[in-house]
């Protein structure tokens, strides 16, 4: 069993009684009013029609199968808004009313205050969230409702473009949000929290989300206890996972494995907060809807492409946690893996959930598991500059000091199908760098027999085409090309086609926990990564964090804010590529 893996509980007994406990059913939904929500989601147009659109731009019906409405005796009883279109036998009627719980479980730690309460807020501001609807922390501190209320409201804020009544949704909101204390193995404390749930849901059909923003090796005992004593009775129950989902293909395989016992996949939404980033999400959209970069997404046209995330601090205040994962697991075999699975998969057949989630798993399983020799790790070590003085990774009171952990990592990948042979896609993670920022970049190859080869000057390579998509900061798209400067001679350089976002669409860009929050409630499942997914990419890496381990391999130094290791750049040369954000053009 690994360091932070806690076995699953012994309650067999109960499975079938929980699983169909939370046999979900379906909610009435409402549209978000906002502007931002509708044109990133269609969201205006689905008002006016009464229906919905999820994430994938696709109307969600009220009802799929998926939710069970056909075996639910309760369902019978609901009914359309009018004129909504809908795919239920008219002969549903909606005599009743449906309320949705969210309980945070780990409320009072960095990631609730830092990311859920302002998210939830920002979807009730919107109007993204059902007209009735009960926030829950639930954590071990003590506090009272008023005190969450005070620990959330410090982290609220308001769109830049959204002030108007900002005060007063604030407090709406929070009027809305309670706390139960309790311990995370506790059914007794569930059960107390199942209590309150129900005060707040008086009778009505009721939906609940969990969202476990907790450590890893209490995940099982918290769904456990959640399932058995706090899961709805009438509606549907889904729980959102955070990661790290184990730490290997084994720890992995025996969460899911444990959390199955009391979920079925279908209520299991694993997060990984970058499939809701905005221009990850663009992706698929930049790819399937313009004819002008489909038929040159392969590896007759694309040289390389890489994805590239640092950040320019280090593991300050979650050393602990990083110490036992390094940047491999924390960044890498998810986060770069699945937009590099997104960035690579074929068509899918459709924009539904299970369509596009084979096709990313098709690609992770096309991949061979990384090799040592194409990898590099480095750690930051301390650096003065200007005066200043920044720590080495292991001066973090919480890391030991011969720690291995690699604090960056620089990887080459391949894709063994038709599309992507000899395509090297190279990942490079790293903290405590020059620089915040999350980039795709795509080279493209040599115009064959250029004509103006002679007007680059000496290095032909870097005159080739490359596409960035800017995941953040500052989200864009630009397309290097070569063009004519002008004038009477005839002289390239390299200019930008640049579409900066602030500037084309100058309204605030939601946060990915928002469009995440939003999905789950709405059961959309396109973002979230399914059990299968899960296990190829931890296929990919666990050989390769085995053998790290094992051989106790040492990482390269690099000071704290430079460029990271030098490695990286012999292991692109390897493969005859420049990493594109090094190439002093950007
Ligand atoms: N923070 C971040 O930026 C990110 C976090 N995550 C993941 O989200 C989850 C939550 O992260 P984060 O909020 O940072 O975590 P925290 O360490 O802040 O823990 C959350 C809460 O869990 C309780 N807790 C902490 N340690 C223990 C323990 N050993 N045993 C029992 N309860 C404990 C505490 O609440 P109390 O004592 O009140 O019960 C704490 O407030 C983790 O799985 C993390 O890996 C993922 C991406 C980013
Ligand atoms: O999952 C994680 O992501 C954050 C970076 O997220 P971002 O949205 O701020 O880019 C990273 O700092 C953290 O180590 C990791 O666990």
């Amino acid at each position: 069993m690994a360091r932070h893996m806690s076995p699953c509980s012994s309650s067999f007994k109960y499975e079938t009684v929980f699983l169909s406990r939370f046999t979900p059913v379906p909610s009435p939904r409402k549209s978000c009013s906002s502007t931002w929500v509708s044109q990133v989601r269609s969201r205006i147009q689905a008002r006016k029609h009464f229906h919905l659109n999820s994430s994938n731009g696709h109307p969600l019906n009220v009802v799929s199968l998926q939710d069970g409405l056909a075996g639910n005796p309760l369902a019978r009883e609901y009914v359309e808004p009018q004129g909504r279109e809908t795919s239920l036998p008219s002969s549903l009627s909606p005599k009743v009313e449906s309320t949705l719980s969210i309980t945070v479980v780990g409320a009072s730690g960095d990631l609730a205050k830092k990311k859920i309460f302002p998210a939830l807020f920002a979807l009730f501001y919107e109007d993204c969230l059902p007209e009735d609807f009960n926030v829950f922390g639930y954590a071990r501190s003590n506090m009272n409702d008023n005190e969450l209320r005070d620990m959330i409201s410090r982290t609220l804020t308001c769109r830049i473009d959204k002030r108007e009544n900002c005060e007063d949704k604030m407090d709406q909101f929070l009027k809305r949000c309670f706390y139960h204390s309790g311990q995370y193995n506790s059914e007794e404390h569930f059960a107390e929290l199942d209590k309150k749930l129900k005060e707040k849901e008086a009778g009505k059909l009721s939906n609940r989300l969990y969202y476990l923003s907790i450590p890893p090796n209490i995940f099982v005992d918290a769904v456990r206890c959640a399932s058995l004593r706090a899961s709805s009775a009438n509606g549907w129950t889904r729980v959102i996972v955070e990661k790290p989902f184990g730490r290997d293909s084994e720890s992995s395989g025996e969460l899911t494995r444990c959390l199955k016992q009391y979920l079925s996949e279908d209520q299991i939404f694993r997060i990984d907060h970058y499939l809701g980033k905005e221009l990850v999400e663009n992706l698929s959209v930049l790819r399937f809807s313009n004819l002008v970069f489909e038929p040159l997404w392969s590896r007759d046209y694309i040289r390389n492409v890489q994805f590239i995330f640092s950040e320019d601090f280090g593991t300050e205040g979650r050393g602990g946690y990083f110490d036992n994962y390094g940047i491999i697991r924390d960044i890498m075999q998810n986060h770069l893996l699945q937009i590099l699975a997104l960035f690579a998969m074929e068509t899918p057949v459709s924009l539904d959930a299970e369509d596009i989630r084979n096709e990313k798993v098709k690609v992770l399983r096309s991949m061979r598991p990384l090799q040592l020799e194409d990898v590099i790790i480095g750690q930051y070590k301390g650096h003065s500059k200007g005066g200043r003085s920044f720590p080495a990774y292991v001066d973090d009171p919480t890391v030991p000091k011969d720690s291995l952990t690699p604090t960056f990592a620089a990887a080459a990948l391949f894709i063994h199908n038709a599309r992507w042979d000899g395509v090297p896609f190279l990942m490079k993670a790293g903290k405590a760098l020059h620089t915040k920022r999350a980039e795709i970049r795509v080279q493209f190859r040599h115009v064959p027999g250029n004509l103006y080869k002679r007007n680059f000057g000496t290095d032909l390579d870097k005159a080739t085409n490359e596409l960035v998509l800017r995941v953040q900061p500052d989200e864009a798209i630009y397309l290097k090309i070569n063009n004519k400067v002008p004038g009477l001679g005839m002289r390239l350089d390299r200019s930008d086609l640049n579409l900066l976002y602030r500037a084309r669409y100058p309204r605030e860009i939601p946060d990915a926990y928002e469009r995440l929050l939003l999905d789950a409630i709405e059961g959309e499942r396109r973002l979230f990564i399914r059990s299968d997914e899960l296990d190829a990419a931890w296929g990919l890496f666990t050989p390769l964090l085995k053998e790290v381990e094992e051989k106790k391999i040492v990482p390269e130094l690099y000071p704290y804010g430079s460029r990271g290791p030098v490695g990286a750049h012999y292991l692109a040369a390897k493969y005859n590529v420049r990493w594109g954000d090094l190439s002093g053009e950007d």
